[in-house]
């Protein structure tokens, strides 16, 4: 299968030291990538720097076969990011951030998919910012991260705030998005989805990989999610 994205040996420094080292994935075109760890693990930092927002520090970073570990801005350009809800402007309405990022509302619409159903943004779009709750925002983020129209797709634990039908009828439009070519790569900390809805991930444990999540591995844990999740918080707890 061709990878989308191929990473070997990157390092991303915070502060001067390094949080993700020496890092190796590959992430198959057209499926669902998924990373999980403990807090302070390294996920934020790493999909931020694959997103264009961190430089790397070292390594190769090869996407759709081009080498842009040292272009921050052609990384930026080639991924739909969602950025953290509590940095959208308050003096916007949504229809605003929307369409700063992908044009007329029909084109938003378009390019979002069925994610903009699964969102609600329909009931959203008049309001302002400044007035939408950490769940609202959180929708608002995640739309804009599609409503450019890439074909990879960088989302940080997604499923944060939203209640139960959102994360539901997210995690299945987010699905169907990835059966129709989408590149998705999310941080989690939700086992449950990475059984039910990733097609391969890793662990990340102290900026390294703990794990390797293989197609079969998760296939498994699909089918026996209880077991899964028990073998991963004895590992995540070690
Ligand atoms: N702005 C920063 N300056 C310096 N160090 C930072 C900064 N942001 C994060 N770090 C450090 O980088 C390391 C990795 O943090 P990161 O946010 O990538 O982890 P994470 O796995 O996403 O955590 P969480 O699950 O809590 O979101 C941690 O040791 C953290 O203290």
């Amino acid at each position: 299968m061709t990878a989308a994205l191929r990473l070997s040996g990157v390092t991303v420094e915070r502060g001067g030291q390094p949080v993700v080292e020496a890092l190796d994935l590959s992430v198959p075109q057209g499926s669902w990538f998924g990373v999980i760890g403990a807090n302070g693990s390294g996920k934020t930092s790493l999909l931020r720097a694959l997103a264009g927002r961190l430089p790397f520090a070292g390594g190769s970073c090869r996407i759709e076969d081009q080498e842009l570990a040292a272009d921050r801005a052609a990384r930026a350009a080639r991924f739909g990011f969602a950025p953290p809800g509590d940095t959208l402007p308050d003096a916007l309405r949504v229809r605003d951030v929307l369409e700063c990022v992908g044009g007329t509302m029909e084109e938003v619409r378009a390019r979002t998919g069925s994610v903009y159903a699964a969102l609600g943004l329909g009931a959203l779009l008049d309001c302002w910012i400044g007035d939408c709750s950490a769940g609202m925002r959180q929708r608002v983020a995640i739309a804009a991260a599609f409503a450019g129209g890439h074909r990879l797709v960088i989302l940080d634990e997604p499923f944060n705030w939203l209640d139960p039908v959102a994360v539901f009828d997210l995690r299945r439009a987010l699905r169907q998005q990835v059966e129709d070519g989408l590149t998705l790569i999310t941080a989690l900390h939700d086992l449950g989805t990475l059984a039910a809805a990733c097609d391969t991930g890793l662990m990340l444990a102290g900026g390294k990989i703990a794990m390797t999540l293989s197609h079969d591995m998760l296939r498994a844990a699909g089918a026996d999610p209880h077991a899964f999740e028990q073998r991963m918080i004895e590992i995540l707890r070690s």
